[in-house]
């Protein structure tokens, strides 16, 4: 049974009363208090192992004060929670030495977990506080769940230098993300330097990152340095990675291995010290089977994850996202516009295959071209004439429901097929297709099934239609992580 004694302040008395029943009966001792003042108290009279608080209180915003508790018991570990879910709130609680930042609303196990996390963790690491520039404007924009993820685990990665690979339809902000890993990170007094592999000719790829000597190949006639020394004390991020050839690759691979490289046509090792942020909009497994992407580079690649997803599924975003955009086309001297209901509802049925770009060059013609300050619905639909909009959402009971998106589900495996064997030119795929590719479709299935029923295994087997043991042995079976909910 874990022990310890938990400090929680919040002003709304229900969310107290839930927190001090779960943890509670998770075995630990909780006071609770509904201000800043009491807390402070608390935490300068020595009492407590773990702070929970939010972050507007009545008297102090839990952001000044975090800094002040730090300086007298820095290995207090705090989890920050808000309902002000936006990407500087993330950031800020990791700034002020926040052990862990929970956007409202959270699931209680998850907290739980957390809290179990905090108190078990080496006590000579405190939580690394660091200071990011005050005030920017946010870079970031979006407040659904998706990106609540998102700015959680960038706020988790701020104070490392972990390799980070981020994955992602063509517009979903890669390069954002990675730009603000190192704007707010701790290398962010060095330079950031983007190279995209698919902009390069291949035959260029190794003499632009790594740089060559005199005479190293026709027309090398002066010695050229190369991304990685001019990235040199910050970050490089490469971009459409799954386009690098394969001889980058192998030395790209060392780079990651042995912190050196050499230049193309040069002997002498050159240390380096560049932490690298990837990107790519292929699927690097498929490249892998392919022979195209080294295994090995994908796995010292991959150390951390982000999967940025497409605009079309946090489709709430989007008022937030056109408001930002007229705000920055107000900037460069465009009128500002506001979009009525009906215009609203079109770009959020809209299926979006360019994204975010889309949208931000959408939001640019309608601030160029269009007089009026309201744009209509029909002003959108002229915009978007050739692009197929998503059904409406289905008001009839589900099991009434089409299976029907914009694009057939069989179209787009069929397409994916196809991509798949003209990979292989010549040759066959390795054996075994069948149930690979059957695998492939149950993964996400039964995860989607999962995710909308909020974790309950009976629930997502009857959405399914199979047998609740049935479903267990392939969640068992395909490895799927369930997370599962109270507010099922
Ligand atoms: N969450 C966001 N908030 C604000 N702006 C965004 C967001 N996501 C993307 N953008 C904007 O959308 C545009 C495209 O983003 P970005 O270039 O980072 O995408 P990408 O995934 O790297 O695209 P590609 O794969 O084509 O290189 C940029 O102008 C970026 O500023």
């Amino acid at each position: 049974m874990p022990s310890g004694q938990i400090l929680l302040a919040d002003d709304d008395a229900a969310i107290r009363t839930v927190l001090n029943q779960a943890l509670s009966r998770a075995g630990y001792e909780v006071r609770s208090s509904s201000n800043a003042a009491t807390l402070w108290r608390w935490v300068s009279q020595g009492e407590g192992d773990l702070v929970i608080t939010d972050v507007m209180m009545p008297d102090e915003n839990a952001f000044d004060l975090l800094p002040r508790i730090k300086k007298i018991r820095p290995e207090l570990p705090i989890i920050v929670m808000s309902a002000q879910n936006t990407f500087m709130t993330a950031i800020k609680a990791s700034e002020r030495g926040a052990y862990e930042y929970l956007p409202k609303p959270f699931d209680l196990k998850e907290l739980v977990a957390v809290v179990g996390r905090a108190l078990s963790r080496p006590r000579s690491a405190p939580g690394g506080a660091h200071a990011v520039p005050e005030n920017e404007d946010i870079p970031l924009v979006g407040r659904s769940q998706a990106m609540q993820e998102i700015y959680r685990a960038l706020a988790r990665l701020m104070p490392t230098d972990l390799t980070v690979m981020i994955t992602g339809e063509s517009g979903t902000g890669k390069e954002l993300v990675a730009k603000a890993l190192h704007d707010y990170g701790k290398r962010r007094q060095g330079p950031f330097v983007a190279v995209n592999m698919a902009a390069i000719p291949r035959e260029l790829i190794e003499s632009e990152l790594f740089g060559h000597e005199k005479g190293a190949f026709t027309g090398a006639t002066a010695r050229s340095t190369g991304r990685f020394e001019q990235a040199e004390g910050g970050t490089l991020f490469l971009d459409e990675i799954g386009d690098m050839p394969m001889e980058a690759q192998t030395r790209l691979l060392r780079v990651l291995q042995q912190g050196e490289y050499t230049t193309v046509g040069g002997r002498v090792p050159i240390k380096t010290n560049v932490r690298i942020v990837a990107a790519t909009n292929k699927d690097l497994r498929v490249l892998i089977q392919q022979g195209l992407f080294r295994e090995d580079l994908y796995f010292r690649l991959n150390v951390v994850p982000l999967r940025l997803p497409p605009l079309r599924e946090r489709v709430e975003d989007i008022p937030d996202l056109v408001r930002h955009f007229f705000v920055l086309v107000e900037k460069e001297g465009l009128g500002r516009k506001q979009l009525d209901v009906e215009a609203m509802d079109r770009l959020k049925r809209y299926r979006w295959p360019g994204n975010v770009r889309e949208l931000e060059n959408l939001v640019r013609r309608l601030a160029a071209l269009y007089p009026q300050d309201t744009i209509t619905g029909a002003i959108v639909d002229a915009e978007l004439d050739s692009q197929p909009l998503l059904p409406p959402q289905p008001a009839g009971k589900p099991g009434q429901t089409a299976l029907q998106t914009s694009e057939g589900l069989s179209d787009a495996v069929e397409r994916h097929l196809s991509e798949y064997f003209s990979g292989f030119r010549d040759s066959l795929p390795p054996p075994g297709l069948y149930h690979r590719i059957l695998r492939e479709i149950e993964g996400p299935l039964i995860g989607a099934a999962l995710a909308a029923t909020r974790g309950n295994q009976i629930r997502a087997a009857e959405l399914l239609g199979v047998n609740r043991n049935t479903l267990r042995k392939k969640v068992r079976d395909l490895d799927l992580m369930v997370v599962r909910s109270n507010r099922a």
